[in-house]
């Protein structure tokens, strides 16, 4: 593949990599956040027995680890969001506001980190559901904090945990009005390097393909042949060539005009296609001069093969369209040997097309 293809294709054919990593920024929130509930566990601020405090840990830990296997697996690739990050953010909701809950003390700062997880999935979700996301877990902060102060009311001062509750939601709603901005900055930058690596496809084929019969031109072809020439000189792998050109083909011009010889053109490159063996390379050399190579096959199996296409190419006329009646082919067939260079070898080939012009036309002459 072409390297500047393989370029851009590194920017938009990586969302495997893009949720790896997405799952790897959830584990890394997760686990800062349970250090710091260890550390409120071990300083007395976390109001849990240690059985609740690890089958709630468990909990946590089991569910995230089977997103994140959900994630690496690929089997979330086929989804409209294939990063489940509604799912992601909600059981973060629910985690952050469990331990929100059971830290009386600091209780916002039990619920920081959350605000690391809405930013993770800004990448993913879009503006209004990043909204519905913030209000939802403000709305859970509210219902956490309605707990709280139920089951412990003496302690609890109304008005700072309010505050508190407050500071959350607007800090919660600011980053889904940002994070809508990151996720369509996201969408628009992704498309872009679609249509990029589109353009850098046509670019390509461009580079490769002659513009009147869409074939692979002469400078595609000389590349196919240095690979199979490599093929051959490493693994001893038999090529051969086939010189094509069409017979008379500046009568074909001057008597039908140059449309016509376009189209002849044209239509000699759609039955050979037509006829050819999967694995073999067809193209135009310039004018009405044709190549074929045929990789595996030796000098014997090149002139069947020359033979068919031009027994099956004199079976096309013209005649009732206008044009000319036949246009007969003429074929120099050659081999690959050890001592060829890619030169020498067309040289070759190019002696057999000129043994079968001067043998009268219409034939194939190896070389
Ligand atoms: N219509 C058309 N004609 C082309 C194109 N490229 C080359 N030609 C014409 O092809 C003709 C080739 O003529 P010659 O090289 O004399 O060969 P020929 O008339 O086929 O004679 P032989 O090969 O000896 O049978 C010329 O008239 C070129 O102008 C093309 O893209 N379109």
């Amino acid at each position: 593949m072409n390297q500047d293809l393989r370029q851009a294709q590194r920017f938009t054919l990586n969302e495997r990599r893009l949720l790896k990593r997405h799952g790897r920024s959830a584990i890394a929130i997760m686990a800062m956040h349970t250090l710091l509930c260890v550390l409120y566990f071990r300083q007395g601020y976390l109001q849990i027995s240690i059985e609740s405090g690890l089958m709630l840990l468990a909990g946590v830990w089991g569910s995230l680890l089977v997103y994140q296997l959900l994630l690496v697996s690929g089997w979330t690739i086929k989804l409209r969001e294939p990063s489940l990050s509604l799912f992601l953010i909600l059981h973060f909701t629910l985690v952050f506001m469990i331990s929100g809950y059971y830290v009386d003390e600091f209780r916002l700062s039990a619920v920081t980190l959350y605000f690391a997880g809405l930013l993770l999935v800004s990448f993913r979700l879009s503006g209004k559901a990043m909204v519905a996301v913030a209000v939802l877990g403000s709305a859970s902060y509210a219902v956490m904090l309605w707990l709280a102060l139920n089951d412990r009311w003496i302690q609890l001062s109304f008005s700072v945990e309010a505050l508190q509750w407050l500071v959350f939601s607007m800090i919660a709603i600011s980053f889904a009005i940002t994070g809508g901005g990151i996720n369509r900055l996201r969408n628009t930058l992704e498309d872009k390097n679609r249509e990029l690596a589109k353009a850098v496809e046509q670019v390509r084929e461009m580079a490769i393909r002659d513009d009147l019969t869409g074939l692979f031109n002469r400078r595609h072809l000389l590349e196919i042949m240095e690979r199979q020439r490599a093929l051959a000189l490493r693994k001893k792998l038999p090529f051969a060539v086939c010189y094509v050109d069409l017979d008379h083909f500046k009568q074909i011009n001057d008597r039908f005009g140059h449309e016509w010889g376009d189209r002849v053109l044209r239509r000699f490159s759609q039955v050979a296609m037509a006829g050819m063996r999967d694995g073999d390379y067809f193209g135009r050399l310039g004018g009405e001069e044709f190549l074929l190579i045929l990789p595996q096959s030796d000098e014997l199996g090149a002139v069947r093969v020359a033979e068919r296409l031009r027994k099956r190419w004199r079976e096309e006329s013209f005649g009732a369209e206008g044009g000319p009646a036949n246009v007969s082919l003429s074929i120099g067939v050659a081999a690959y040997r050890d001592s060829d260079t890619i030169d020498t070898l067309i040289n070759r080939a190019d002696e057999g097309l000129y043994k079968a012009k001067s043998g009268g036309r219409d034939q194939s002459q190896v070389a």
